[in-house]
């Protein structure tokens, strides 16, 4: 199994530069996600990763392979990478079957191909051609023909995004699984944080032409980096907090840190919605908004703080919250996780962070 190291990437698209020092690390066997609004530049990543598009400079290597450096490149068709486009872009005339088996060597091609629509889930549909198999079974025959020559890693740029919300999330863990199984490095691009929490063992967040941080799902979403990773990852409670002797004094108490040894000083808490139980006990706050979703409630709540700043917050709830207007108890559970403004510059080096980060709710992505 051979990983992926993208070293300080630079890429433009005529004067204009997409990629700005861009670092990614993949190891052999992992699935990756890499999370970015649209535009952000993911696919021109995949692109130079792939063989498609050059690098201005800076490294792409795969197992210990230099595929290119900014001045000479391996071949695309050289690279033994696999690609997944958004559409599939599957041959119209060719079967399941013959898409598939399209460039392996006659003598394994059978095998091989029975072997793929098993592991992807479409045994006993071979035959069929593109335009007799729904969305997702045609997503299916795209990675099973990505994967047929048994590629060093696989790029997915945004494969499953064309399908309705139920099909993505079955179709996603089944990817993740089949890839899994077949032993592959992977790397997934998409705007879905849901779907780069389900699919991965690393989530990288870009910003800017670079990823700002690269860690386990759970790590990302709890400890962030900086409050744009904190966003990025869902709602996010930024609560102005100030820290001593382990725990972050707010608006809501004092509450315990995600990291005892955070300095002395002042700085924002994240809290995520779900942190928040609402009763009769803890600190009181006037609901603004309720929202049903089938499975939850939303609440907006308005706080006043020491000295009367105001913190809007968001609850996720089970039961029915009290009505708009209505006074509610808040208690934290868990340990908040300080963003601190040294931790905010290491994030950016070159961003400006001095800054009061708005202590608002993020917009639902
Ligand atoms: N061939 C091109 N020529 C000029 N500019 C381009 C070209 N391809 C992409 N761009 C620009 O480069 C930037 C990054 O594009 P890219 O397609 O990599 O983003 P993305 O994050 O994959 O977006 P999406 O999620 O919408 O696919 C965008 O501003 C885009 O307009």
């Amino acid at each position: 199994m051979s990983g992926l190291t993208v070293t300080d990437l630079h890429a433009q698209h005529g004067k204009a530069s997409v990629l700005t020092g861009l670092d990614l690390t993949v190891g052999g066997g992992e699935l990756a996600a890499v999370l970015g609004p649209s535009g952000c530049g993911k696919s021109t990543l995949l692109r130079i990763v792939a063989g498609f598009h050059a690098a201005a400079s800076g490294t792409v290597a795969v197992g210990g392979r230099v595929l290119d450096d900014g001045r000479s490149r391996v071949r695309a068709e050289q690279r033994r990478i696999g690609y997944v486009p958004q559409d599939g872009a599957l041959f119209p005339h060719l079967t399941a079957a013959g898409n598939i088996g399209f460039g392996l060597p006659r003598a394994e091609r059978k095998a091989r191909v029975a072997e793929l629509l098993e592991l992807v889930g479409l045994g006993g549909l071979g035959d069929r051609h593109p335009h007799q198999l729904s969305g997702g079974q045609q997503q299916r025959v795209a990675l099973a023909r990505a994967l047929a020559p048994r590629p060093d890693l696989l790029l997915l740029d945004e494969p499953f995004s064309a399908l309705d919300a139920q099909l993505r999330i079955e179709l996603r863990a089944e990817v993740a699984a089949a890839l899994r199984s077949a032993g592959a490095t992977a790397v997934l691009v998409t705007h879905d944080v849901d779907e780069a929490l389900a699919f991965a063992d690393v989530v990288a967040v870009m910003r800017d032409g670079r990823i700002t941080q690269a860690d386990a799902p759970d790590t990302l979403f709890h400890r962030p980096v900086d409050t744009h990773v904190a966003r990025a990852l869902g709602e996010a409670n930024l609560l102005a907090a100030t820290f001593a002797d382990g725990e972050a004094r707010t608006a809501l108490g004092t509450l315990p840190l995600t990291e005892p040894q955070t300095p002395s000083g002042s700085g924002t808490v994240l809290l995520r919605p779900r942190q928040l139980r609402l009763g009769d006990e803890g600190v009181h706050a006037t609901v603004t908004a309720v929202h049903f979703r089938g499975h939850d409630h939303r609440v907006e709540l308005d706080l006043v703080a020491d000295g009367g700043r105001r913190e809007r917050l968001v609850a996720y709830t089970d039961t029915a919250p009290p009505g708009p207007g209505s006074s509610v108890g808040v208690t934290v559970v868990g340990a908040a996780h300080a963003l601190t403004p040294a931790g905010e510059a290491a994030a950016r080096p070159e961003a400006e962070t001095a800054t009061v980060p708005e202590r608002t709710v993020a917009e639902a992505h």
